[in-house]
């Protein structure tokens, strides 16, 4: 192991990490609260300022992915649809197969300038999360609790909200509705052969409902559905842990762009041709265990320095702060009181980064929750 690689895997490395990202989010949480009058005044301005501060907060984890763990993102796609990735407003349809899967689109959006202002349609527990999810209110996030009897009408209204979104957006659609486990595959599997369905091999059985009511409530505002396939070269499955250990994974994203005039209106065709494309993508996957590789050629996107910008920005205005609480800690010469210190910081980098039971936010298992209790408590 090199000597950089050493230094990426210790924990006080992954202490800073978190802490900028932790305290930078709270501010910025707390900067956008501030925004809230300029609503009532110019509701496309605070838009504007949200998705810079909101791209203060997500361009910090993407820039642990690519800068710190120097994870290679490579674009499968068409050449003719390259120029219009980032240029247009689009739906995105992914399988949600990794934990860091969001991550890499994340990444990718960042590559083609929409990360601020990227959507998605996330469950509803997600948005008490500290940081992130407080984030996403302000960037009018779309949240269903999963009760299609709710979701229906309030999903449909959040999405007619951006009809007059002030710049180009990606909406992220898990149409899976929950991560790949193989126990979550078997039933779903259940669920399509009652339904007379073929089985898939790679992927969970879409949801369609939500896909139904994106696809109606964007028409006229998005102008494309880009189906989008991720996989991980040597079988690897990574973990956000992994990526701040240092650890380089190869994610291969295979996008296809669909023009949305192509998708049915009518809710059951809308619903087949989901199946059909989910069927596709099993097909592409199926592919890519063969070969190593997706269909069609390589386009690839270089990563941009602004992530990386962000981040010394923010670890250069508040390392000097947390350099002067270490300094009074050490200067109290209290043992107990550096010991406490040192016993929650470690309790809570376990708490935060290893596998629990289900939790309400299953997932990302709350790791910036239990992160906040830490370092609020160490506050002299
Ligand atoms: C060029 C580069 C391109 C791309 C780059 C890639 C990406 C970048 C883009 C943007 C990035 C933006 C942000 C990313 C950041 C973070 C994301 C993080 C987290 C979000 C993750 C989540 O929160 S996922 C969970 C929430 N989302 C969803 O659930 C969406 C899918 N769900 C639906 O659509 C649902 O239909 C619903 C939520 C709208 C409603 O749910 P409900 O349960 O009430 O209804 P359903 O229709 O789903 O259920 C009833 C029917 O389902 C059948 N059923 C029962 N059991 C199952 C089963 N196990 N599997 C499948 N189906 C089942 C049941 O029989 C019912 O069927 P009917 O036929 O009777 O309707
Ligand atoms: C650079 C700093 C690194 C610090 C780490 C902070 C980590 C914050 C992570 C926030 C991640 C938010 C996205 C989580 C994705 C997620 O949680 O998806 C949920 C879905 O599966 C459905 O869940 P389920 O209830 O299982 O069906």
């Amino acid at each position: 192991m090199g000597i950089l690689q050493l230094l990426k895997s210790q924990f006080l490395c992954h202490l800073i990490i978190c802490y900028v990202f932790l305290v930078s989010g709270l501010i910025i949480n707390l900067l956008q609260v501030c925004t809230l009058p300029l609503w009532l005044v110019s509701k496309q301005l605070a838009r504007r300022i949200n998705i810079r501060l909101g791209y203060c907060v997500s361009s910090q984890m993407v820039a642990a992915l690519e800068w710190w763990s120097g994870t290679e993102c490579t674009l499968y796609t068409d050449p003719k649809s390259y120029p219009l990735y980032g240029n247009e407003n689009a739906i995105v349809v992914l399988n949600h197969s990794f934990e860091i899967d969001f991550l890499c689109g994340w990444t990718f959006c960042e590559r083609f300038g929409v990360l601020g202002s990227s959507k998605v349609l996330a469950k509803k527990e997600l948005s008490y999360v500290p940081v992130i999810g407080w984030m996403w209110y302000f960037l009018e996030i779309v949240f269903c609790k999963r009760k299609w009897e709710e979701d229906r009408r309030t999903v449909a209204q959040s999405l007619q909200n951006l009809q007059d979104y002030p710049e180009n957006f990606w909406f992220l659609l898990y149409c899976e509705g929950t991560r790949l486990t193989p126990k979550k595959h078997q039933i779903s599997m259940q669920v399509a052969e009652s339904k007379g369905l073929p089985k898939l091999k790679y992927h969970l059985l879409p949801r369609t409902k939500g896909f139904w009511v994106t696809v109606q409530n964007l028409r006229g505002n998005a102008a494309a559905v880009y189906d989008s396939t991720l996989n991980f070269r040597n079988n690897e499955t990574p973990t956000l842990l992994g990526i701040l250990n240092g650890k380089k994974y190869h994610a291969d994203l295979y996008v296809r762009r669909i023009p949305l005039d192509l998708i049915p209106e009518d809710e059951a065709e809308c619903a087949a041709w989901l199946h059909k494309l989910y069927q596709e993508k099993d097909s592409f996957q199926e592919h890519y265990t063969q070969t190593g590789r997706f269909p069609g050629p390589i386009v690839s996107p270089p990563r941009r320095p602004w992530a990386l910008i962000n981040w010394l920005f923010w670890a250069c205005l508040l390392l000097y702060p947390l350099g002067l609480l270490f300094a009074q800690l050490i200067s109290s010469g209290s043992v107990l009181t550096i010991l406490a210190s040192v016993a929650l910081c470690t309790a809570g980098w376990f708490h935060a980064f290893t596998p629990k039971a289900k939790s309400p936010c299953t997932g990302c298992n709350s790791p910036s929750f239990s992160l906040t209790i830490v370092f609020v408590l160490n506050v002299p």
